[in-house]
């Protein structure tokens, strides 16, 4: 175990020096700096307590974690403390960076094999031992994995990891929707039965194809459509051309973490023993061939937020361009979940025509592309007809009509199909408000999924983002409701480039002040992308994801209606059409449950009135808060719990109804088959 942990790091700001910003994710700014006493070069991450105040528990949980955990390849904090209101983090100074920095500036098409292998046996090494002490990262990807200046590997960032060995509230988060889209297992994104470890397995060959390649499957796309591909398209793997270069160990091992069923997946421990590990060398190796040569870690980073920046200015004009989108989110690490009116139209847009078959779906997309060529081609001659406004349309153009409906209505019977796959968060958003009933049931079958399954006749696929990161947590609530784990207040949310804040309505307080000023400069920046969700509107976030919850008066529902213009592509319009009405039903039923978390908030504002000296005394160490502000933040908490207990019993509720339905089903068609 490391030494180093043996020093004592001082628990106060002054003294330490940050440095130079050295990274950012969700929701932190990392900080090279110089710890005085010790004369020790470290990292600091700073995090931002007042804009993750809905996130307090994450942030315990993190912080928790990195200081029991201790094990080499494994991130270990030295220290934390409060410094007004950031959280500091005092961590051990990786050099290198993240893999997935050095790829951006120096791999952009990934790493050769030797070094994949040798990288991810690290990694693998580092889940072995998390799972064993019944850890899940829930959150393993490239940006998570810290090289320091001799090629040491350490996985970091535990903002996601949840404890298997968890009760109550704690074991329910693992039913949650955590991780990044990108790399986010089917089940996890399912929710139907919860997951466990295998969830990492899952996302570590996500990891491997993202080294192999330089970015993970499907990275280009929105959050939405990641869903969408990881649960109706086969896994992805190394087989198309590009691959060729690498072994046949390599490709089974990704081909076994990537199997859609989660207990068909190896465990960590199983998988050390794969014998593509056997390429694996020593961390040295890492430092010669991948690291030698880098520039200093800031001046990477500098570089790449200019790129950004470059990227930003030059796709303003673009903006509306999906793919230009996509790609932003990529590169600024949005992955937010938005179901803004609009942009899910857009979204919705983008889920069919010419991208759904892509360079990285061969062959088993086939029937599924042809369907779509169809379909645009009728859809086009249709739309030549209609601008001819030709009422003698020739005899071929009506067939076009009938084959243009007919595919529209397959398509969106696949859209729905889809939809149906997410059985609470995503699939209540978009579906609707879905009480659960044996037609559901029937429905969520997983076998609906698999059109075109290679891997056990399953089918699906992920996708990324390039500083990653877009967790989504919430709770299943399937009444159909949205409501997070996190809810607050009617607030509004601040897109900060790859974070977003939840702030009080109306208040534009943001930390002017020491590290985080960049931020400030950043947000300024990134005001095109801010999603607004106006006045009314109320909203959730939970690091990586965001879901913009759509008040009733929002300014999107006068948008809402789903009208087939002949200058739009039809095919947009059947999306839309199929995600309009899902929409609605959750405005409505949002707005329900706006009204009764509101209420739940002024009776817990009464009761605080009385309890408000016991409240302030249950504020953990960690966060010293002024008082106000803890105080509103236990009755955040509160509302919260209360919220949280009232979704899972329902939850409960809803799963033993279906197993119900299920068992009647089984002993009904057990019964006919007797009487046969
Ligand atoms: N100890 C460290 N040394 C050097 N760089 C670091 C260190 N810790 C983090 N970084 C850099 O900062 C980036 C963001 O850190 P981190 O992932 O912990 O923040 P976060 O807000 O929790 O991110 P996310 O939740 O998006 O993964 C990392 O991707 C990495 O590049």
């Amino acid at each position: 175990m490391e030494h180093v942990l043996e020093k004592r790091f001082p628990l106060n700001a002054e003294d330490y020096t940050l440095y130079e910003e050295v990274g950012e994710g969700v929701s932190a700014s990392v900080y090279r700096a110089l710890c005085v006493p010790l004369n020790e070069i470290v990292a600091i991450k700073v995090l931002d307590l007042e804009k993750c105040n809905n996130d307090l528990d994450g942030i315990r949980r993190e912080v928790q974690t990195m200081n029991l955990i201790d094990y080499p390849n494994v991130l270990r904090a030295h220290c934390s403390f409060t410094a007004g209101h950031n959280l500091w983090v005092v961590m051990p100074y990786m050099a290198g960076g993240s893999c997935l920095h050095i790829m951006k500036s120096n791999y952009p098409e990934g790493f050769e094999e030797p070094v994949i292998a040798t990288l991810l046996h690290e990694v693998l090494k580092a889940l072995v031992y998390l799972h064993a002490h019944g850890h899940i990262h829930r959150d393993v990807k490239a940006g998570n994995i810290l090289l320091d200046s001799n090629g040491a590997v350490k996985l970091a960032d535990f903002g996601v990891s949840a404890c298997m060995f968890d009760t109550g509230d704690r074991q329910r988060s693992r039913n949650t929707f955590v991780g990044t889209p990108c790399w986010m297992a089917p089940e996890v994104m399912q929710q139907l039965h919860g997951y466990d470890f295998k969830a990492d397995i899952w996302s570590f060959g996500i990891t491997a194809l993202e080294l192999a390649h330089g970015h993970a499957p499907f990275s280009k796309y929105p959050p939405m459509k990641v869903l969408l591909m990881t649960l109706q398209n086969a896994p992805p793997g190394l087989d198309y051309e590009r691959d060729k270069k690498f072994s046949k160990a390599f490709k089974e091992l990704v081909a076994t973490c990537l199997v859609k069923d989660p207990k068909k997946r190896p465990s960590s421990e199983k998988l050390l023993k794969h014998h593509f590990f056997k390429q694996a060398r020593a961390s040295k190796y890492l430092a010669r061939t991948i690291l030698e040569g880098l520039a200093p870690l800031g001046d990477r980073f500098r570089m790449l937020k200019a790129k950004e920046a470059d990227l930003l200015v030059q796709n303003k004009a673009l903006y509306e361009d999906k793919d230009q989108l996509s790609q932003k989110e990529y590169i600024r690490g949005i992955s937010a979940w938005n179901f803004n009116l609009e942009d899910l139209k857009s979204q919705a847009a983008l889920i069919q025509d010419d991208d759904i078959p892509n360079a990285e779906e061969p062959q088993r997309d086939k029937k599924q592309k042809d369907r779509l060529d169809n379909f645009k081609v009728s859809a086009e001659r249709l739309s030549a007809g209609a601008a001819n406004h030709s009422d003698d349309a020739p005899t071929q153009d009506k067939e076009d009509l009938h084959l243009l409906f007919q595919d529209g209505f397959n398509n969106l019977q696949d859209l729905e199909g889809s939809l149906v796959s997410f059985p609470t968060k995503p699939l209540q958003a978009l579906k609707g408000c879905f009480d659960m009933c044996e037609d559901d049931i029937n429905n969520s079958s997983p076998r609906d999924l698999d059109h075109d399954g290679r891997i056990d006749n399953e089918s699906s696929r992920p996708s990324t983002s390039l500083q990653q990161n877009t967790t989504s947590q919430q709770k299943k609530f399937p009444s159909g409701s949205l409501l997070p784990d996190n809810f607050l207040f009617p607030k509004m949310v601040v897109t900060d480039g790859d974070r977003d804040y939840l702030q009080t309505k109306y208040s534009s307080e943001r930390n002017h002040s020491g590290p985080l000023q960049y931020r400030q400069k950043r947000d300024t920046n990134n005001l095109p992308l801010v999603d607004d969700t106006s006045d009314g509107a109320f909203f959730r976030r939970r690091g990586r994801f965001t879901l913009t919850d759509l008040s009733p008066m929002g300014p999107s529902n006068s948008t809402s209606g789903p009208v087939v213009s002949p200058t739009s592509p039809p095919n947009q319009n059947f999306m839309s059409t199929a995600i309009l009405p899902s929409l609605q039903c959750i405005l409505q039923h949002n707005g329900l449950q706006r009204e009764e978390i509101i209420k739940l908030i002024k009776y817990a504002e009464q009761s605080s009135g009385k309890n408000t000296e016991s409240v302030e005394a249950g504020t953990g160490d960690m966060l010293q808060a002024p008082p106000a502000t803890t105080r509103e933040r236990e009755l955040h908490f509160q509302v919260i719990q209360l919220q949280q207990s009232i979704g899972s019993l329902v939850e409960e509720l809803q799963r033993q109804k279906m197993k119900n339905v299920q068992l009647e089903k089984q002993l009904n068609s057990m019964a006919n088959r007797v009487e046969k």
